[in-house]
């Protein structure tokens, strides 16, 4: 007995002398010798305490301060949500480690070295064990070895492309179905202010629930809950996480639950096409994975799948908030490729600037901020033999805010550093960009990922723009990937649309915006082809690029000052001759109800034909009537205008319009030529109207540079001028008449100046026209008086709110033209009559190609 019990002691105490010595060789030796190598190779840091698990205390204590205060919003986010390594190296430099526990984590930035880490997985394995992940993942991202390569294999056919092709429209399902919640959200007000994260949250684990799961898309759901929780629960056990044994009964518990829901389902979801890889394997391998392996794999496509992509979505959403010029860019390029129509798979290589885009914010908002790898034995790296039990931190969000490696502005939001690719944004060193990391075990999801966040920013975009409402709290904060913790607050407005046949036109309202595209002919071209306009116009104000800077260099002349002063007789000679006939009309009463829009349409046109085509007037007129003609024609063929081919469908209407068209040619042909020989002789007169002068200067071009305009382009900038030129300064005069009737404190006031006024300028304001006189808001009066320290103190600083000409390179070429046209026939009529509104008048501003009204006017003579 006695003999028993001194052995039982013995095992005892050399049980507990192995153990102790275990113990005391984990907690206290094998870190100091660790250290001791560390600072050896010139490493820093802390000096390693067992009685505060190392760093651990600290950088808890770090953690939990950072995590319950927002940040300031600025992109420059390293410090503060990981500011436990930024403590570390900004005392001790870019060399340094830190302690989780008794395990060194040293900090690798060298480039180099991080490819040959990635690139020898066998060698750098993940940390195992590592708590915090393996409580929440297995499967592919954390098995090593053959296991590893085996699962690899089986699952990547899930992710190959043509695989991702067939899902794609499950991953659109689950995107318009969260953008049709927050079109309910908006649809009272068109704007709402929307915590998205949880939306976008769920958007992730929808789609992973649909592309994953396929049928038993409900059941995945479920999961997605669970393994949610599971996260929460890990940072509540921060501190014991790193203790052996340490117990997570809740996640026990969980884990079962989670692990009860079996996969199931057809063989177009992630599932399917691995169950059904897996079954190839074993056919041909005779070992594939077992149900705990595929369980393990449909739990961390939730994790590794879902987390990730929503943090990309709603980082792309706060950054395209914060920099509206990029949203518009990425709206712009989305509305070319798909229109407001569906996404399709197809269509994603052609979004050039969004991927750009994304690349940004995965640069500065990785949601994989650093990953770390461990050395099971004495391995070489670079110079440096590492011993077994080191980690090594590659810090992918430190290194993807590098200054010395993105330049002074790393920690600004450039997307147009991706705009030649990454490894011209890296400046050769591709290895700086990697949120997907590299090698052979680079993220298995990363075309998955990239796939959904585009095809949810689309739909986005499409709908809503979207602003930084002042509720938002900046919160990236790492948990497992890097979410926003307080939400993110966004005022989402809808965006609205236009549909013209296939294509969406969007409203642009904002100043800058608009004066920015003004100024970018080149850029922001007009549409071609526009089937209304095309029809009726063409010439200058249709052509685009080198052609229509030759053309407006040919036709600038015609419109000079000094060429406006010789026709301007010709103008004051029409506005003789429309007055002369009111006075006919007034002379019995001397005052008379007249309709006075037939007439100064018909100046207008009377105008341009003595002025475009002085001698050949009346020919020209011929023109006119032609013209007004196949605008009438034209609105009668709205509904086939837009469709393809609409010239040869045989309708009465399209046949008259055609002969009209031959016409037209044929008139203008004529003038034109008999011009030409009139120019040639040397006759009178023959190049003082805009066809002579365009003709002279046509001559010109094609003695200096070899080439000017056809005869089928003089013919077309002819037919320009009676467009643009008449219908648009004969709306001006006919408004000016009804606002003067309406307003007779401002006729009297013209009265009196008689023949030195100002034309009130309002007509074109961007506010709406009232139909109705009631309408009292500010914007809607009329008050020339807004404009007596000019258009600047008009429009209170905002110059481009007024552009009734447009702006820029295409301003309008007839600006000077029409307003001393509009002012000689105000003058003369003010001159001779006084107007007011008729009581059958009917406010009638209805836009045609102008806004031409029907005005019945009173006109009395002014005695
Ligand atoms: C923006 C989105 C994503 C990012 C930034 C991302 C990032 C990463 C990173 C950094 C790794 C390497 C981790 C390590 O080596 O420790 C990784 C691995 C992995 N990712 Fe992703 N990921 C994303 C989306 C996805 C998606 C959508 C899926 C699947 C549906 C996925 C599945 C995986 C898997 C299975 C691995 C392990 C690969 C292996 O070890 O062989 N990821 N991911």
């Amino acid at each position: 007995m006695e003999t028993w019990g001194k052995v039982v002691i013995t095992i005892v105490i050399a049980l507990t002398l192995r153990w102790g010595w275990k113990v005391l060789n984990w907690a206290w030796l094998k870190p100091k010798k660790l250290e001791k190598w560390l600072r050896d190779e010139g490493y820093k840091g802390n000096s390693y305490n067992p009685l505060l698990m190392g760093d651990m205390k600290e950088l808890s204590a770090m953690v939990n301060d950072a995590r319950s205060k927002p940040l300031p919003i600025t992109h420059d986010i390293t410090s503060s949500i990981l500011p436990f390594d930024h403590h570390i190296i900004t005392k001790y430099g870019k060399k340094s480690f830190l302690w989780l526990g008794p395990n060194p984590r040293m900090y690798i930035w060298d480039l180099d070295l991080i490819k040959e880490i990635l690139s020898k997985p066998d060698e750098f394995q993940k940390p195992h064990p590592e708590p915090f992940r393996d409580s929440i993942i297995g499967g592919l991202l954390v098995t090593e070895g053959h296991k590893w390569i085996k699962h690899r294999r089986i699952i990547n056919p899930a992710f190959h492309l043509h695989n991702l092709k067939i899902m794609f429209p499950a991953i659109c399902s689950s995107c318009d179905d969260m953008v049709r919640k927050w079109e309910q959200l908006t649809a009272t007000n068109g704007s709402a202010e929307v915590d998205v994260w949880p939306y976008i949250d769920n958007l992730a684990g929808d789609v992973i629930s649909r592309t994953a799961f396929g049928s038993s898309y409900e059941e995945g759901k479920k999961i997605f809950g669970i393994q949610k929780e599971q996260i929460n629960l890990l940072f509540q056990m921060l501190l014991i996480l790193f203790l052996p044994g340490k117990s997570a009964e809740g996640c026990h518990r969980q884990e079962e639950e989670s692990d009860q829901d079996g996969p199931e389902g057809g063989s177009e979801d992630l599932l399917g096409i691995l169950l059904e890889s897996n079954s190839k394997e074993i056919k041909e391998n005779g070992v594939g994975m077992s149900m705990d392996d595929v369980i393990e794999e449909c739990k961390l496509f939730y994790v590794a799948g879902s987390e990730t992509t929503s943090n990309l979505i709603v980082w792309t959403m706060v950054c395209l908030s914060l920099h509206q010029e990029w949203q518009t860019r990425a709206r712009r390029e989305i509305l070319q490729v798909f229109g407001t129509g569906k996404i399709d798979f197809e269509g994603l290589k052609n979004l050039k600037i969004l991927t750009m885009i994304l690349n940004e914010v995965l640069r500065l908002y990785p949601p994989v901020v650093l990953v770390v790898r461990a050395t099971t034995k004495d391995t070489k790296l670079g110079n440096m033999m590492i011993p077994a039990g080191v980690y090594l931190t590659l810090p992918i969000i430190h290194i993807h805010h590098d200054r010395e490696i993105w330049g002074e502005d790393a920690a600004e939001f450039k997307p147009e550093r991706f705009s030649e690719g990454v490894s011209n944004a890296t400046k050769g060193n591709g290895a700086a960009f990697f949120p997907f990391t590299s090698g052979p075990r680079v993220c298995i999801g990363q075309n998955f990922a990239m796939a959904e966040a585009k095809a949810a920013i689309a739909t986005i975009l499409q709908r809503f723009s979207c602003e930084i409402s002042p509720s938002y709290k900046h919160s990236p904060f790492p948990v497992f990937t890097l979410p926003p913790q307080f939400g993110a607050h966004l005022i989402l407005s809808k965006k609205s649309f236009l549909r013209m046949g296939t294509n969406p036109r969007m409203y642009i309202w904002d100043l800058d915006l608009i004066k920015e595209i003004l100024s970018k002919p080149n850029e922001f071209q007009k549409p071609h082809p526009e089937p209304f306009q095309d029809s009726i116009v063409g010439g200058l104000l249709s052509s685009e690029g080198h052609k229509w800077i030759k053309h407006r260099k040919i036709i600038n002349p015609a419109f000079h000052l000094h060429n406006l002063k010789i026709m301007f007789p010709a103008i004051c000679s029409s506005c003789d001759d429309m007055v002369r006939k009111w006075e006919q009309l007034t002379a019995t009463t001397g005052s008379a109800e007249v309709d006075v829009w037939p007439y100064i349409d018909n100046l207008a046109g009377d105008v341009i034909s003595r002025t475009a085509f002085g001698s050949c007037y009346e020919e020209g007129k011929k023109i006119f009537g032609i013209q007004k003609e196949q605008i009438n024609l034209l609105f009668q063929m709205l509904l086939i205008l837009f469709l393809p081919g609409r010239r040869f469908i045989p309708t009465t209407t399209n046949k008259k319009f055609n002969k009209n068209r031959k016409e037209l040619r044929s008139v203008l042909k004529g003038i034109i030529d008999k011009r030409k020989k009139a120019i040639k002789t040397g006759s009178e007169g023959s190049s003082e109207d805009l066809l002579g002068i365009l003709l002279e200067s046509n001559s010109k071009e094609i003695e200096e540079n070899g080439v000017g305009m056809s005869m089928d382009d003089v013919i077309e900038e002819c037919k320009l001028f009676y467009v643009a030129g008449s219908e648009t300064t004969s709306n001006l005069i006919v408004w000016t008449m009804v606002c003067l009737s309406l307003h007779q404190e401002w006729q009297t006031k013209l009265d009196e100046k008689s023949s030195k006024f100002s034309v009130p300028k309002t007509r074109f304001r961007r506010s709406k026209e009232p139909q109705d006189f009631n309408d009292d808001t500010e914007r809607a009066e009329f008050k020339p008086e807004r404009f007596s320290e000019g258009v600047l103190n008009a429009t209170k600083g905002k110059g481009a709110g007024f552009f009734p000409f447009t702006s820029g390179p295409r301003v309008c070429i007839g600006q000077n033209f029409a307003m001393a046209e509009a002012k000689a026939a105000i003058a003369t009529i003010l001159q001779r009559f006084s107007c007011e509104i008729s009581p059958s008048y009917k406010h009638s501003p209805f836009p045609v190609l102008t806004l031409p009204p029907q005005s019945h006017l009173i006109l009395r003579k002014i005695s």
